[in-house]
């Protein structure tokens, strides 16, 4: 149960209470949102409550919970004394699950009510606490379901490991009978027998850490390999809400430090964790087997060491995570600024990136000299404490071998085993850290393996096991449709920027194989309009209808397969042309495909011009290429699919006037041979005046539709306007008010 799934309840409880209250009394009476009191643990500020429709006493009355513009929850009480309580699909869908609550039965009420605050009660002790190990730590169980596929490998692996470890638990006591046995008479058969075990003990010790550390090395990469496939899955899953209010940076730091983070406690630190248990106990075990009285002179430091662990163990973990958020924000800012080189060098950036790249890495380092200084405090305190009690093992010791109690060779032994489970103590304390360290790196990879996209915009895992290409629309009779497009009273803002509305009702139609100019000021919403046909967002409210059919009823690999779209940044791939132009188009498609589209495109003369044809690399981001013929590439891009409707959003901007006109001309043909709906979003005359249809968008609606003849003969119109002003001659503005000097 999340934080806002507990607010709702808190603020059900309260809405409850206040209906059990008016009933009572006989009387219905619609409750405040300031009498629901909902600030006493949750602001209504912070809950984004919206204020209950006015509605009459008698009559229903709803009200809105919302947490930062997420997890919208509308609870409606009705006049009938039914609670409807609906919750959002998910942050930006339109559609809801809704549940009912009905009883005229006061006692139900009660129990509801009963129930309620049980749950809340719980929930507030149990899931507070949960949520934070979700979000920072994850259990040491959900962490090691992570190796379970390795299981076998592991086993196997850990076996040479005891293996090894039996070895080394061995040795001291084969050095104290060494010890003792020289300093027999007539000994030398004793101990030629002796090393000849010891050298075989050797040999099984040497061939179990080779297959110890090949195996533990190969399991390691491999789960690291697992992981690194899973969590980029997944992230190929998420809607683009998701991605909005992330870093590309922090992912992949998650990527890459985090699953090796991981990968690495589950093999290295793991056995290394076995490998100081079995000496810690078993090294234990034996000093009490040599003498139980000086065992408890030998382990008197432990007691220092584990509360001293505890203390270093928790301050450790508190600061790696902070020290694994600072690389990560260091990582954002070198990726960022190395893919943007070209900007930061136009404008002579590179000493600011530089110090911001040094005052972001010296944080990190700030944050690990503090680990690096607690790790030496303890290391040094712990070898203080265990050289003391080495001390003390010898000085008591030595007096039991004056007294007759002990040989010389137990005292050798009980000292070799004293050093071992010293170092097994630390070692363990030290891969305490190690772990917490791996539950913070745990917990941020299964924040996005766990996490489900948004039914409506993300992908589900069907649909991506089923590409682009096997996709149905699932209503047989969609697949001949015909391409007429219907915004219906849509209402739309970005999930990452609740407050601000970039639609607020609009409404507008494309018949099939027309072709819609889209025009309006910057920022009015135009891209926005292919980001919710292809439903890469949707809308809060309000319907987009495709053939006649809700887009939200189609299959999203069907309904982007329609699609053909130059987006304004235009991005292409690292690799050669001819793969960045089928891109997207499926395996089978053929090269006289490909050089038809590039040719509409206008790509194909440029292309034969460039010394590899159409195998030239296009570097990364296809920034090898000038911005003309990146827009070219994504044109024959878009067209290779042979969509049913072709979205241009500035593709040509980049274009002189005679390439745009006669790439305007080869795509108009296309549209009519084809019978493809085009939209092109444009500010350009020439775009607007050749399309069939032109509508201006202004303050989130359709401001003005008509031909664009029509649309420009009216001299108030915003069309009208923006003409001017993009011929330079509607400003009629001072020198000074163009400079921002303006009063
Ligand atoms: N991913 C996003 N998250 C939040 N807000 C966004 C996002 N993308 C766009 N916006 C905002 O939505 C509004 C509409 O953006 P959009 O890109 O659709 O405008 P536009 O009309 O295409 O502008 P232009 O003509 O400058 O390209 C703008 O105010 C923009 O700041």
């Amino acid at each position: 149960m999340n934080a806002c799934c507990k607010q709702t309840y808190y603020s059900l409880t309260k809405l409850l209470s206040h209906v059990l209250e008016s009933q009572k009394h006989q009387r219905f009476q619609v409750p405040s949102i300031r009498k629901l009191n909902l600030s006493s643990r949750t602001s209504c500020h912070s809950l984004g409550c919206t204020s209950p429709t006015n509605t009459p006493t008698g009559s229903s009355s709803q009200y809105r919970f919302v947490k930062s513009g997420n997890n919208e929850c509308l609870a409606t009480i009705e006049k009938n004394w039914t609670i409807v309580v609906k919750r959002r699909l998910c942050a930006e869908s339109s559609q809801y699950t809704s549940t009912k609550i009905s009883s005229q039965n006061l006692s139900f009420w009660q129990r509801v009510l009963k129930r309620l605050s049980n749950f809340r009660r719980a929930s507030s002790k149990t899931n507070v606490t949960e949520q934070t190990v979700q979000e920072e730590f994850v259990s040491w169980r959900k962490l090691f379901s992570l190796a379970k596929p390795e299981s076998k490998m592991l086993s196997l692996a850990l076996l040479a490991q005891m293996v090894s470890v039996g070895t080394t638990m061995i040795f001291p006591m084969a050095v104290g009978k060494i010890v003792d046995i020289i300093q027999l008479p007539n000994s030398v058969d004793q101990l030629k027998w002796m090393a000849s075990a010891l050298a075989g003990l050797f040999v099984v010790g040497a061939v179990a850490v080779t297959v110890r550390v090949a195996l533990m090395t190969t399991i390691g990469e491999r789960i690291a390999r697992d992981l690194r496939k899973q969590v980029f899955k997944s992230l190929m899953k998420q809607e683009l809400a998701f991605f909005d209010g992330r870093q590309s940076g922090e992912l992949v730091n998650r990527l890459s430090n985090d699953t090796s983070v991981v990968s690495k406690t589950l093999t290295e630190n793991l056995a290394r964790g076995i490998r100081s248990s079995v000496t810690t106990t078993g090294g234990i075990g034996f000093l009490i087997y040599l003498s139980p009285t000086l065992t408890v002179a030998a382990l008197s430091f432990i007691p220092f060491l584990t509360i001293v662990g505890g203390v270093y163990g928790s301050y450790v973990r508190s600061l790696s995570k902070k020290l694994q958020d600072a690389l990560a924000a260091a990582t954002q800012v070198a990726s960022e600024r190395i893919s943007a080189i070209r900007t930061v060098r136009l404008f002579a950036g590179e000493s600011i990136e530089a110090s911001r790249y040094t005052q972001r890495i010296e944080d990190a380092f700030q944050l690990a000299k503090k680990v690096a200084i607690a790790e030496g405090f303890y290391m040094g305190g712990g070898f203080f404490m265990g050289q003391a009690s080495l001390l003390a093992v010898l000085w008591f010791g030595g007096h039991q071998v004056l007294q007759g109690a002990m040989t010389v060779g137990q005292l050798a032994s009980f000292a070799m085993y004293a050093v071992n489970v010293g170092f097994g103590v630390s070692s363990l304390a030290n891969g305490y850290g190690q772990l917490t360290r791996a539950q913070g790196a745990g917990a941020r990879i299964f924040a996005i393996l766990d996490r489900k996209p948004c039914p409506l915009t993300g992908i589900t895992e069907s649909e991506m096991e089923s590409s682009l290409y096997s996709g149905s629309s699932h209503i047989p009779h969609v697949e001949n449709y015909r391409t007429s497009i219907i915004f219906d009273q849509v209402h739309f803002y970005y999930p990452s920027r609740p407050q601000h509305s970039v639609f607020k009702g609009l409404s507008f139609q494309v018949e099939p194989g027309e072709l819609l100019a889209i025009t309006g000021m910057s920022g009015c919403g135009k891209s926005t309009i292919l980001s919710l046909l292809s439903r890469l967002y949707i809308p809060q409210e309000g319907h987009i209808y495709l053939g006649g059919y809700d887009i939200n009823s189609l299959d999203i690999n069907w309904l982007r397969r329609q699609i053909g779209a130059v987006p304004q940044d235009v991005v292409l791939f690292d690799g050669s042309i001819l793969e960045n132009i089928s891109y997207g188009a499926g395996k089978d498609v053929s090269m006289d495909e490909i050089l038809r589209a590039a040719t509409v495109a206008g790509a194909d003369y440029f292309i034969r011009q460039l010394p590899y044809g159409y195998e030239t690399q296009v570097g990364e981001r296809g920034l090898s290429l000038s911005g003309g013929q990146r827009q070219r590439i994504a044109l024959a891009r878009a067209i290779v699919r042979r969509p049913r409707i072709l979205i241009l959003d500035e593709a040509t901007s980049a274009l002189d006037v005679e390439s745009e006109a006669s790439i305007s001309e080869a795509v108009d043909l296309l549209r009519r041979k084809e019978d493809m709906c085009t939209i092109v979003i444009a500010h350009r005359l020439s775009t607007l005046r050749d399309s069939n249809h032109v509508i201006v968008l202004n303050k989130g609606v359709v401001a003005e539709s008509g031909k664009f003849d029509e649309l420009i003969a009216k001299p108030k119109s915003i069309l009208s306007r923006l003409m001017l002003i993009s011929e330079g001659h509607g400003m009629e503005v001072t020198d000074d008010e163009k400079l921002g000097r303006g009063t």
